[in-house]
């Protein structure tokens, strides 16, 4: 759906973009694994200003191709994140399930700023409306993996966008 080449010239704008939005300040990026690693890494790599990372596991997905609904944190970050411009990174939003309940719980930790940014966005599917600040691509609804996006765990190494076909 998306080549590799442009997948990398829409993060590098991403990167950009970004360090122009925060110039002076310093980044703190949150990636939701597992997925969003593979894009965190390469966008932090076209950040200017100075990045910091860490991580957090919630999963709504399991083995399937539908959100249970039902957000579990696994593993929660490291570092405390008052005061800091936060950045959460994620793979693709759909229902947008996952980060409505995530943002409200970060934020009631009081980072200076927090913002959301997706490599992907599938608006035909969303449920609830989260407001986000950097979207890479919209995609259609089809079931997409790559760039750190699974199906059942598998293709998350291909350095494109493509799509999942029915089994
Ligand atoms: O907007 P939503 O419908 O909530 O969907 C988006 C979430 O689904 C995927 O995670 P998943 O649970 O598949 O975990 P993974 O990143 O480990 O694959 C994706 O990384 C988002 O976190
Ligand atoms: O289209 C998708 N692909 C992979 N994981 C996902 N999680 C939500 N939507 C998707």
């Amino acid at each position: 759906m998306i080549s590799e080449e442009d997948v990398n010239k829409r993060i590098a704008e991403m990167g950009a973009q970004i360090s122009e939005d925060y110039a002076g300040k310093e980044i703190h990026l949150i990636a939701i694994l597992k997925g969003s690693v593979f894009f965190a890494c390469e966008l932090a790599k076209r950040i200017t200003i100075p990045v910091t990372i860490d991580f957090m596991s919630v999963s709504s997905y399991g083995n399937s191709r539908e959100s249970s609904g039902i957000v579990k944190i696994a593993k929660d970050l490291d570092e405390p994140i008052l005061d800091k411009e936060v950045l959460v990174v994620e793979d693709i939003i759909d229902s947008g399930k996952t980060l409505n309940h995530l943002k409200p719980m970060l934020e009631s930790r009081n980072p200076a700023s927090l913002h959301l940014c997706t490599l992907l966005s599938k608006p035909d599917r969303r449920e609830v409306e989260v407001p986000v600040r950097y979207i890479g691509f919209e995609v259609p609804d089809e079931f997409v993996v790559g760039y750190g996006l699974d199906y059942a765990q598998k293709y998350r190494n291909l350095p494109y966008i493509g799509v999942a076909e029915e089994e």
